[in-house]
């Protein structure tokens, strides 16, 4: 490491520790691209207040509040910091849901204003659009409902909200619920506008760019409430905003009073990653990033692949080997964990990472999509936190290790039934051994079983408890005739979590193994917004548009290998973001993970002309560039 390089941006920590006196403070926006150790500049100022200042915060009970966009990062930052109790790190909706929770008659009148007017638009809409559509009975199902938890409002003596489930119980408040009312307490209450500034005297955002835009709005004006007393300190990247929630041209919206440090070094990525994202980020703002002195030069290509291409695990599989040659770099070679492949949403990875039978009927049930990409949830707990981990014990042969997974959790080795058992407790343990062996004799039989299969055996031998959403499967099904009016209720049962399980069970066992590891974070697999923040040696971006379906971004169109729509020409001549800006800034975030080397594989329909396009764009150089068949 060059003590140069260490130093380059030493002026903008310098200057981040100015605004950070809680004598007299001064709230402040970094601006800095990827790489450029954001995540190091937070932690070390921290550090810098907690050495300096800690005495003080520590006599008056304040504290220095840190707001991260995921829990991850949020443990990270916590760890980093060793735990010091004078920060306080937590998600913005832990954060929100810290400031607002007690409120409850507050709360409860919010709610019930938000439900009539939510009814009142829903009544609207239904006496202009045609009656006995599919809109007109999901529109009519969800005014009852709205009107009965309206009803309901009134019984509810403490509301209750968890940052990460899915919060499902009557009394309890959404995501969504939590941040608009916090936003909107935050403008109306000036008690609570001085309470978080007097138990925040410094408040510091990562990722600020995807901070939810009504509660950022809030955060500005308290902070011109009390400039003397409260710094609000925001750190990321605009470049990096990747959600619709995040505040639009949040540096133009910074007060010129703040201060505005800038870091302008990567330290991530190499020479040739820097100069493509550079070349990307030129038609947003311009912002250019330097490489360390000891950036090695890197490796970037581009694959244009046809669009039709049946066998795109194999093709990008072809494209990884290609790569080791052309790197020398041998972890590239196919079938590798060592590289980090992008898909632009997770049923492109679930169906390259072959989990895509047991992952789309249930992350189709939008109820349960949050904590199912969390990998939580009692039914898939059954799974990933007992079964799997007991196949994983029993395949390696770990007697111990398996003895104690179904120590803690298995009915049959339940405390009180071994009690009761008395002199016949050896042959408990007989049945469990049993029952083990015939859980990996299933699950390693030629004929790999379903995941249903899995459930019942475990059900019949009673080797854990069966969850009660997984209750009914562990029966054979009693089918019935097909009727239309049954095809009718499929539709809405698929929707449903019960509908959603159904079809899930019926996909290979194994495939649970695998969206286990993809939730976890430790595949070879990821989305393109799910690995912000983070790094890997080997990047390969999948860019797909076809397979997307998605409305919201286009590489095509990033690319110039398709026209820009009307909406398109008529939000940028508006000055509106544009499907292009979107998927622009996404193409950044992806590129920019890259510390080696860097394989960006684009479907096209036509592949010569989207080659061409891509020249025309200087993105690549025409040498960087491969047409595969
Ligand atoms: N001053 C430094 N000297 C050496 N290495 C550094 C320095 N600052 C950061 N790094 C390293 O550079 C990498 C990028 O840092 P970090 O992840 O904090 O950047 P970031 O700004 O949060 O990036 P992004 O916005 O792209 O997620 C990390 O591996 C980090 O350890």
């Amino acid at each position: 490491m060059s003590a140069i390089d260490d130093a380059f941006d030493a002026e903008a920590d310098e200057a981040i520790l100015a605004c950070l006196d809680i004598e007299k403070p001064r709230s402040f926006f970094l601006y800095a691209g990827a790489g450029s150790g954001k995540t190091r500049s937070l932690v070390e100022a921290i550090r810098a207040v907690c050495r300096d200042q800690g005495r003080r915060l520590s006599l008056t009970g304040q504290k220095i509040g840190v707001i991260t966009y995921t829990n991850a990062a949020c443990d990270e930052i916590k760890q980093r910091l060793e735990f010091d109790p004078r920060v306080e790190v937590s998600t913005i909706h832990a954060f929100a849901w810290s400031l607002i929770a007690g409120y409850d008659s507050d709360i409860r009148r919010w709610v019930a204003t938000r439900l009539l007017q939510d009814i009142v638009e829903l009544e609207e809409a239904q006496a202009k659009g045609r009656a006995n559509s599919k809109a007109a009975s999901d529109r009519a199902r969800s005014i009852e409902s709205k009107r009965r938890r309206h009803a309901n409002l009134p019984g509810i003596t403490r509301f209750v909200y968890s940052p990460t489930s899915d919060n499902r119980t009557r009394d309890s408040l959404s995501h969504a619920e939590v941040i608009a009312m916090t936003a909107d307490f935050l403008s109306a209450k000036p008690g609570l506008r001085r309470l978080l500034a007097t138990r925040f005297p410094i408040l510091l955002i990562d990722e600020s760019q995807d901070t939810s835009r009504r509660l950022m709005e809030a955060l500005l004006d308290v902070e011109a409430g009390y400039r003397d007393a409260f710094c609000l300190g925001l750190f990321g990247d605009t470049m990096q905003r990747i959600y619709a929630d995040g505040k639009e041209h949040l540096a133009e919206a910074i007060p010129a009073e703040w201060a505005k440090p800038r870091k302008r070094m990567n330290h991530r990525c190499p020479t040739r990653v820097i100069s493509l994202i550079n070349q990307i980020r030129r038609d947003e703002d311009g912002e250019e990033q330097t490489p360390r002195s000891d950036a090695e030069p890197g490796i970037v290509r581009l694959f244009v692949v046809p669009q039709a291409t049946v066998d795109k695990t194999a093709a990008e599989a072809a494209i990884a080997t290609r790569m080791a040659e052309i790197t020398g770099d041998r972890s590239w070679a196919a079938g590798s964990d060592a590289i980090k492949t992008l898909a632009l949403e997770h049923l492109m990875s679930a169906r390259r990472f072959e989990f895509e039978q047991f992952f789309e009927p249930l992350y189709a049930v939008e109820r349960i999509r949050t904590s199912f990409l969390q990998g939580s949830g009692a039914g898939i707990g059954l799974f990933t936190r007992e079964i799997l981990p007991l196949v994983a014990a029993l395949r390696e042969g770990d007697r111990f290790a398996a003895a104690a997974i179904a120590r803690r959790t298995s009915p049959l080795l339940d405390r009180k039934a071994l009690e009761a058992a008395g002199e016949k407790q050896i042959e408990i343990l007989g049945n469990v051994r049993a029952a083990c062996e015939g859980l990996l004799a299933l699950v390693d039989a030629k004929d790999a079983p379903t995941a249903r299969t899995v459930l019942r055996y475990v059900a019949e031998t009673n080797l854990f408890t069966i969850p009660d959403v997984l209750a009914p499967f562990t029966a054979a099904d009693v089918t019935g005739a097909d009727s239309d009016a049954e095809e009718d209720e499929d539709e809405a049962d698929q929707k449903s979590e019960l509908g959603g399980w159904r079809l899930a069970l019926e996909a290979p066992f194994e495939q649970i193994a695998k969206y286990d590891r993809y939730v976890r974070g430790v595949s070879q697999f990821d989305t393109h917004q799910g690995v912000k923040g983070l790094e890997f040696p080997r990047v390969m971006v999948v860019v797909s548009d076809d397979e997307a379906r998605g409305f919201m971004f286009s590489y095509d169109k990033l690319f110039g290998a398709k026209e820009k729509s009307k909406t398109d020409l008529d939000n940028e001549a508006a000055g509106k973001e544009t499907t292009v800006d979107r998927t622009r800034r996404l193409f950044y975030v992806t590129c920019s993970r890259a510390e080696r080397s860097l394989a960006v594989v684009y479907y096209a329909a036509q592949p010569t002309m989207a080659r061409d396009a891509m020249i025309r764009q200087a993105l690549f150089d025409a040498e960087e560039i491969e047409l595969i068949a």
